[in-house]
């Protein structure tokens, strides 16, 4: 611990260190960006000291008008932004300020290419906060002091961005925070008071909290006339309005207006892809203003990831990551909800079921599916680019939120036989309106990828009478499609499980026929049995082969080959499934292995059985085995 006036020196976390450089090189042409950056902070530290107070209210102590101030110093070449929020411990400052604690960060790491135009968009999804100070300045020294540590004096923190900073108690007499940014040569713009006032403004107009810069003294001076003009004092000036956006009118409110906010709330470089602003009134009564990014953040695929919807209780910031408010599967959406009906000391546990938490998060969640299917429907183009970059997200929705089936069904997008593309841009609707006459299922396969989909077998009769199957090989898909069973009364059915009924799809002829082949391979099946064993559950002849010899099939009640890999690969154990053995008697080379002797027949039906679950699995369990069957009946052929 450093004694009062004795200064440690610390190393940066290699991370920080990595941050810093790359921040430094990659972010500079959006450099004004630190000060929306410091000034959020600091508006959040007076938020969070704010809630705090509700329940403590000594904890203003003789200071309770709450504010983030602004000033300059040309001849020192110096900007600090200070505020009397809830202030860091020596603790808090080791920890906020010389490492970064998000999980992941290794993994964000080894994303970065070394391209300086990805990895600056990079870094925007990742979040720079704090050490974006050093785009701008060569020293930067925090002198901060907590609201909560009784008989602190104040920790000041100090360094010139380079691999370590150097920490010293400090004597601060009030709480709360000072950052001093010492402007690196040519950073001359913002020692400019008009030009700083306009980025503040921008960046805090809908910052609820009042945001001041200093005026400096004007002595007493005389004008062209000789008329005295009285010496102004110096003083604090409020540079924004001070009232928080979204209790504003929508009328009055701008895009540009919206958009500068979302940067704020969700610490993002780029603009939303869309918004959407309610005011709720009925039994709960609240604001919401919900945002969708255009890029993912880097830790999207992490379910834990911070939600990002903060709670408002009468436009008190109450707290952030409100994971109630809104469903895992739309953890991607930004923005808030403010209401007047929770308390204002609300905490996590009475959030979690509460009548007013589960309004508000079913009416939000119904607000952003609304506002993504009116997307789709009026911006195809932007439409697909959020469903490329948020898609699999949304596909946890049926197995997350029963009662959303069918509006989170409509924004779903596949790849299908029908655009022979692997871009998923088919939906449901579109299946429904190309289906056949007849028809009376949504047919879809799922495999590892687009080809293995797209090759499957079990795919031949759907090509032949021309109906269209949803192509599915994402990691999520399998379980998507366990929960998502029907659509507008239709059932979706996986071409590789169970029966295939064709329904009305199979005419007379074609049933007719089906009869007649399976009572003219009978004495042929039952070979295919001997020879097979327990190695299947089951041999039959098939329909859905045109031009395979055989496919293997998931009976309808056991696990899926998808859901079973998936498990496996979770460490699961995981029954072994047998599948059923499906031939089709008029391929050549099951004519052909009809004619043999049963020793020759059995090796057929080996190889046959090996090949189908190939297709299937993707891989077999004895690979050596199966090449050494084949070679053999190379040979003899
Ligand atoms: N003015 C301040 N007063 C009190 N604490 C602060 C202040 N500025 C930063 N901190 C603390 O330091 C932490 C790190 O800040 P930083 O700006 O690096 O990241 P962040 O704000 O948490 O996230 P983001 O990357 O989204 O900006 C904050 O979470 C906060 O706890």
């Amino acid at each position: 611990m450093a004694e009062a006036g004795q200064t440690e020196k610390h190393g940066f976390q290699t991370e920080v260190k990595q941050l810093l450089h790359l921040m430094i090189h990659s972010l500079y042409s959006n450099k004004e960006i630190f000060l929306r950056e410091l000034v959020s902070n600091a508006s959040d530290a007076a938020d969070k000291l704010r809630f705090k107070a509700l329940s403590d209210n000594s904890l203003y102590g003789d200071d309770s008008e709450l504010h983030v101030r602004i000033s300059l110093d040309k001849d020192a070449r110096t900007i600090t932004i200070s505020d009397n929020g809830v202030g860091m411990t020596r603790d808090e400052v080791m920890n906020n300020l010389g490492t970064i604690a998000k999980s992941g960060t290794a993994e964000f790491f080894g994303q970065l290419s070394g391209d300086q135009a990805k990895d600056s968009q990079l870094i925007g999804q990742f979040g720079v906060g704090f050490y974006s100070s050093f785009i701008v300045a060569d020293e930067v020294t925090v002198r901060t002091r907590s609201a909560f540590e009784k008989g602190s004096i104040g920790v000041e923190w100090h360094s010139q961005g380079e691999g370590e900073f150097e920490l010293a108690e400090t004597e601060k007499a009030r709480r709360g925070t000072d950052i001093i940014l010492h402007l690196k040569e040519g950073e001359d713009e913002f020692l400019d008071e008009h030009r700083l006032r306009g980025i503040i403004n921008k960046y805090s107009e809908h910052l609820s909290i009042p945001v001041q810069m200093w005026k400096a003294p004007v002595a007493e001076q005389e004008n062209e006339d000789g008329e005295k003009i009285p010496a102004e004092p110096g003083q604090w000036q409020t540079v924004n309005s001070g009232q928080a956006l979204w209790t504003r009118d929508k009328a009055d409110i701008s895009d540009e207006e919206y958009k500068e906010f979302y940067k704020t709330v969700a610490h993002d470089f780029d603009d939303p892809l869309l918004w959407s602003h309610n005011k709720v009134e009925g039994t709960t009564e609240y604001t919401s203003l919900l945002y969708v990014p255009k890029r993912a953040p880097w830790d999207l695929w992490n379910r834990e990831q911070q939600h990002g919807v903060k709670l408002y209780v009468k436009r008190v910031f109450i707290m952030d990551d409100a994971d109630q408010l809104m469903p895992t599967y739309l953890r991607f959406v930004k923005g808030l909800i403010d209401t007047n009906d929770l308390p204002l000391n609300v905490s996590r546990e009475i959030l979690q079921d509460n009548k007013i938490t589960r309004a508000m998060r079913n009416g939000s969640t119904k607000k952003v599916l609304q506002m993504l299917k009116k997307l789709a429907k009026d911006d195809t183009e932007q439409y697909q680019q959020f469903w490329d970059t948020f898609g699999n997200v949304l596909k946890e929705g049926p197995a997350e939120d029963n009662g959303n089936q069918e509006r989170i069904a409509e924004l779903l997008r596949f790849a299908s036989t029908h655009s022979e593309s692997a871009a998923q841009t088919v939906s449901l609707d579109d299946y429904l309106q190309r289906m056949k006459e007849g028809q009376d299922k949504i047919y879809y396969i799922v495999a590892d990828s687009y080809e293995a989909a797209k090759n499957n077998p079990a795919l031949e009769i759907f090509r032949k009478k021309g109906v269209e199957v949803l192509l599915l090989s994402d990691r999520i898909d399998e379980w998507l499609m366990s929960h998502l069973t029907e659509f507008k009364d239709k059932q979706l059915q996986s071409v590789t499980r169970g029966d295939l009924d064709l329904g009305e799809l199979d005419d007379e002829q074609d049933k007719e026929q089906q009869e007649q082949a399976e009572e003219a391979f009978k004495e042929q099946l039952k070979r295919f049995e001997t020879a097979l064993g327990d190695r299947v559950k089951k041999v039959r002849v098939t329909h859905r082969l045109t031009d395979s010899p055989a496919c293997i099939i998931t009976d309808e009640n056991d696990m899926s080959t998808q859901m079973a890999k998936l498990m496996e690969a979770a460490g699961q154990q995981v029954p072994e499934t047998k599948y059923i053995f499906e031939v089709n008697p008029n391929h050549p080379l099951v004519v052909k292995m009809t004619e043999k002797d049963d020793t020759a027949f059995n090796q057929w039906a080996d190889v046959l059985l090996d090949q189908a679950t190939l297709a299937e699995r993707g891989s077999l369990k004895d690979p050596a085995s199966f090449v050494t069957k084949l070679n053999k009946l190379m040979l003899d052929a």
